[in-house]
C-alpha cells in the first residue's frame, strides 16, 4: 500500500502543470480531514443547542425583534450609556472565565433588552446557549406542565432552565409576582449559582425594591464574582424607532 507521501509524489508527476493542488501533502490533508470533523462536530453541538431553545420555548433563545442587537448598533449619547455599553462588552468578553451575573435596572425604553440581546447574540456566535424570557413567558412555559396532556414535567424545564449558558429573565417586578413565581425564580437562581452558571435579570425596580420582591437571599446569589449592576436612567429610545433601524 502506498503512504500518501507516495500518493502525493504520483499525482503531482500526473498532474497538469497549470493546476495548484489544494494539499501538498499528507500531512495538510490530515489536518484538512481533522479540521472538516472539527466544524461538523461543533455544527452538530450548535444544532442540538438550538433545539434545545425550541423544545424550551418554542423559538429560539432571543426574540426576533432582538436578533439583530449587537454593541455596535448601541447609540452612545451620553456618559451613562457610554458606561452601560463598556460594562456589557466587557461581561461578554469575559463570560468563559466568569461565574458573574448582571441586573439591568431602570426605566422602560432605555436599551435594557437591547444590551442584553447583544451579550446573548455575541455569546451564541461563540457557541454558548442563551435563553430570554419574561417572568409571564417562563410561569406559563412551567404552569404549561399542569395539563395532564404536557411530557414535560416541572422538573424537567426548571433543569433546562438551570443548564443553559446564560438566562436572563426580563420584566422582574412588571407584575406582583405571585408566592409560586417568587419560589420558581429563587430555585432557578439556586440551582444555577450552585452549578457557577450566571442569570441576567432586568428590571425597572430598584435594588431595594428588588431585595423586598425576590429576598436577601436570591438577590445575594446574584452578587456572586464580579457581578454587574447596572442603571439605566435616561430617556426612553422608543420614540425615536422608526422600524428600519436593523
Ligand atoms: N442606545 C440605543 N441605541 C440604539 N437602540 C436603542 C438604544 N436604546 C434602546 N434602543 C432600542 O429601543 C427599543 C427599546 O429598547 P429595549 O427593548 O432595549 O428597552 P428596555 O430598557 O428593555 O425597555 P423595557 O423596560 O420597556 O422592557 C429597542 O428596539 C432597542 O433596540
Amino acid at each position: 500500500m502506498k503512504t500518501p507521501a507516495e500518493l502525493f509524489n504520483r499525482l503531482h508527476r500526473m498532474m497538469p502543470a497549470h493546476i495548484k493542488p489544494k494539499f501538498q501533502n499528507g500531512e495538510e490533508l490530515l489536518a484538512w480531514n481533522q479540521e472538516q470533523g472539527r466544524q461538523r462536530s461543533e455544527a452538530i453541538a450548535r444544532e442540538n443547542r438550538a433545539m434545545k431553545m425550541q423544545r424550551i420555548l418554542g423559538r429560539s433563545g432571543i426574540r426576533e425583534l432582538h436578533m439583530n442587537c449587537s454593541f455596535d448598533n448601541y447609540r452612545v449619547e451620553n456618559e451613562g450609556q457610554r458606561k452601560a455599553l463598556e460594562q456589557a462588552r466587557r461581561y461578554a468578553d469575559e463570560f468563559d472565565h466568569s461565574i458573574a451575573s448582571f441586573v439591568f435596572s431602570g426605566r422602560p425604553g432605555t436599551g435594557k433588552n437591547h444590551l442584553a440581546a447583544a451579550i446573548g447574540n455575541h455569546l451564541i456566535l461563540r457557541g454558548k446557549s442563551v435563553l430570554i424570557v419574561t417572568v409571564a413567558d417562563l410561569m406559563s412555559i412551567i404552569k404549561g406542565t399542569f395539563s395532564g396532556d404536557s411530557d414535560r414535567t416541572e422538573e424537567h424545564l426548571l433543569h433546562d432552565f438551570s443548564t443553559v449558558d446564560l438566562l436572563v429573565i426580563d420584566e422582574i417586578g412588571m407584575q406582583t409576582e405571585s408566592r409560586y413565581e417568587k419560589v420558581i425564580i429563587n430555585q432557578i437562581v439556586d440551582r444555577r449559582s450552585s452549578s457557577k452558571r450566571p442569570t441576567g435579570m432586568l428590571t425597572n425596580l430598584d435594588h431595594g425594591n428588588m431585595v423586598k420582591l425576590l429576598g436577601e437571599r436570591v438577590m445575594d446569589r446574584m452578587r456572586l464574582g464580579q457581578s454587574l449592576w447596572v442603571n439605566f436612567n435616561w430617556d426612553s429610545h422608543r420614540g425615536r424607532i422608526t422600524g428600519n433601524e436593523y
